[in-house]
């Protein structure tokens, strides 16, 4: 990116999303690029269970993106009433598919499988988005592993205006496992203080008070408002919430973005923020799988006794 790129994005109150994003997606089909130079085609497997509306939509996003930058996808569309063992089964094909590098499972699956027992199934390597045990546990230890998208996003949209975070009270609302716990752990790794707020906590308003970063993940359209946030705040909005207004729907976040426009340094739109971003860290993470894939299997030409990936 060229320096008034960088100024532009980095001076506006409102951090771009949709432009940061495009960065990011340009970086990746360069990777791509210099990976099928070397004769490797990244691929992207994306697993759908069932007809969520809202999933279908994500996924579809996620296949264009993809098509955009380079990566090949196969997509896997299985009826709401699969199976554990065929989902399992169908993880286990991909595993061993050495020429799908990543695997994406969309959540939520529906009712009557277990979710954390399929996550497991998926190869730690090839598990971009970053929810196989070995994978938090490695980003709970600050090892270079496939992180989650949206909280790496997140980090990536904060970078664009806080070069140092260090020393910074963070806040981070919601606690869930692809969201508010890996979010933490970043903002740890980045030597924030960190606050993790959730639905039991007391007192939540004094607590957003105090943020110089406050990252709101709890899925409560507008809960955030002006009095919760502190004067010269960096707000980012991971909510998505549908809300019927004058018989229309629109997207909010979980910030009541036009009234704590005033109090904040910096701060997310709902949509063109954090949801963008999620997409292309998934391609940022399936190229980076497949180039530690690479790796490993040509370390394997060299060293025969070493697995394969
Ligand atoms: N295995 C798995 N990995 C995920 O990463 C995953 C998932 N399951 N399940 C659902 C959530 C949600 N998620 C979003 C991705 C992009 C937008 C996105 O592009 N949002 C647009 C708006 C799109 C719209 O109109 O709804 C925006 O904010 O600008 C939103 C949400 C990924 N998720
Ligand atoms: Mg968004």
């Amino acid at each position: 990116m060229n320096s008034q790129t960088q100024a532009i994005l980095a001076t506006d109150k409102r951090i771009d999303g949709k432009a940061i994003s495009a960065q990011v997606l340009s970086e990746v089909a360069e990777q791509v690029s210099q990976l099928q130079a070397q004769g490797v085609q990244p691929c992207l497997a994306v697993v759908l269970v069932g007809k969520d509306p809202a999933s279908q939509v994500y996924v579809k996003n996620k296949l264009l993106r993809a098509a955009d930058v380079g990566i090949l996808s196969v997509e896997h569309y299985l009826p709401e009433h699969t199976s554990e063992e065929t989902l399992l089964s169908l993880i286990e094909s991909l595993n061993e598919d050495a020429k799908v590098q990543g695997i994406l499972v969309q959540l939520p699956l529906p009712k009557g499988i277990d979710e954390i027992k399929v996550l497991e199934a998926i190869k730690p390597i090839k598990d971009v988005d970053g929810f196989h045990s070995s994978n938090v546990g490695g980003l709970s230890q600050g090892r270079s592993v496939l992180q989650p998208c949206t909280p790496s996003g997140c980090m990536r949209l904060l970078k664009h205006v806080c070069s140092d975070m260090s020393g910074m009270h963070a806040v981070v609302v919601g606690r869930s496992n692809i969201v508010g716990k890996p979010m933490a752990a970043l903002l740890l790794q980045a030597n924030c203080t960190v606050t993790l707020v959730h639905s039991k906590s007391r007192d939540i308003q004094s607590l957003c008070q105090m943020a110089d970063i406050l990252v709101a993940a709890v899925g409560r359209p507008e809960m955030i408002k002006q009095d919760w946030v502190k004067p010269g705040a960096i707000v980012i909005d991971v909510g998505i919430n549908r809300v019927e207004k004058d018989g229309s729907t629109r997207l909010v976040g979980d910030v009541d973005y036009a009234d704590v426009w005033d109090s904040v340094e910096a701060i997310t739109p709902v949509p063109g923020g954090v949801g963008p971003m999620t997409i292309a860290m998934l391609m940022s993470n399936t190229v980076e799988a497949a180039q530690r894939q690479h790796a490993l299997v040509s370390m394997n030409r060299v060293d025969g006794s070493r697995e394969s990936p």
